[in-house]
């Protein structure tokens, strides 16, 4: 328990015993214990209903688990009220859900400050210059001033990332950004993912269905039935496909490598 304890201490993120039971159905989250070290992308992956996404919404504050504790550069989720939780969401975390859009009535630019206002910065000309130079690092300074329906998905998300890292969050939080992308444009997308890793400290869970984007991680996590069923170092698309491939076909749990 003592090292535990001492390794949350430095974590990005931390999870300890986390469930989410929904009705009187069996539970959607089952007792989750994740740590994720600042400065790693860790890729959460597993079978349609395993839990990835109620996962991320418990990580990320938007949904209150039902038992356990989710802590944030140190913060516990639950002692904040909901207006503190809020505002945590606002300054502390980033996110690039496919249903949090871009906002089509604003312009790329200010898609991009857009959380650094709901924050309280001042529109202006430094607030400009920060929202080009995360437009800039996303290869999209040429578009600031486009609406975003004028950009192709793969443009959008490359936005939606520059938006997601502008206030410098301590966690970002990805729901399937490629989802919707060809492969060379899913691999643009996630090489911007972790270069925030690499080059800026950021810390990135992502969440999968890709065997692909997986190699892009630190670590790859797998869900099954609301519990972590395996974990991967630096995982390869061959360890990713054979982990999740044994348990869609046997149920049993993929080979550990730790
Ligand atoms: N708001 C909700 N109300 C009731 N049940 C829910 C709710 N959200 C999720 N569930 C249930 O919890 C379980 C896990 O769902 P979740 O969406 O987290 O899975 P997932 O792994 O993200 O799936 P997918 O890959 O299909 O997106 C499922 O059985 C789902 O039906």
């Amino acid at each position: 328990m003592t090292t535990t304890a001492v390794t949350e201490s430095g974590a990005a993120l931390a999870l300890d015993g986390v469930s989410r039971v929904y009705g009187g159905g069996a539970p959607a989250l089952d007792g989750i214990d994740l740590v994720v070290p600042r400065g790693r992308l860790v890729a959460v992956m597993g079978r349609s209903g395993s839990g990835k996404s109620t996962l991320l919404r418990c990580a990320a504050g938007l949904e209150r688990p039902t038992a356990g504790r989710v802590r944030i550069g140190g913060t516990d989720l639950a002692s904040l009220k909901a207006t503190a939780l809020t505002r945590l969401r606002r300054d502390r975390i980033g996110f690039v859900f496919q249903s949090l859009n871009l906002v089509s009535a604003l312009n790329v630019r200010e898609n991009v400050t857009l959380p650094l206002l709901l924050a309280g910065a001042r529109e202006g000309r430094a607030l400009d210059a920060l929202a080009l130079a995360g437009l800039d690092a996303v290869g999209l300074a040429d578009r600031a001033e486009d609406r975003p329906e004028s950009l192709s998905g793969g443009q959008r998300q490359r936005v939606a990332i520059a938006r997601a890292l502008v206030n410098e969050p301590e966690v970002v939080f990805a729901d399937e950004p490629t989802a919707a992308l060809d492969p060379v444009t899913a691999s643009g997308v996630l090489a911007l993912l972790r270069r925030a890793v690499d080059e800026q400290g950021r810390t990135v869970v992502l969440v999968t269905h890709d065997p692909v984007a997986a190699t892009w991680a630190d670590e790859a996590v797998f869900l099954e039935h609301g519990r972590i069923a395996g974990r991967l170092d630096r995982p390869d698309e061959e360890r990713v496909r054979a982990a999740l491939g044994v348990r869609t076909e046997t149920g049993r749990q993929p080979a550990v490598a730790r």
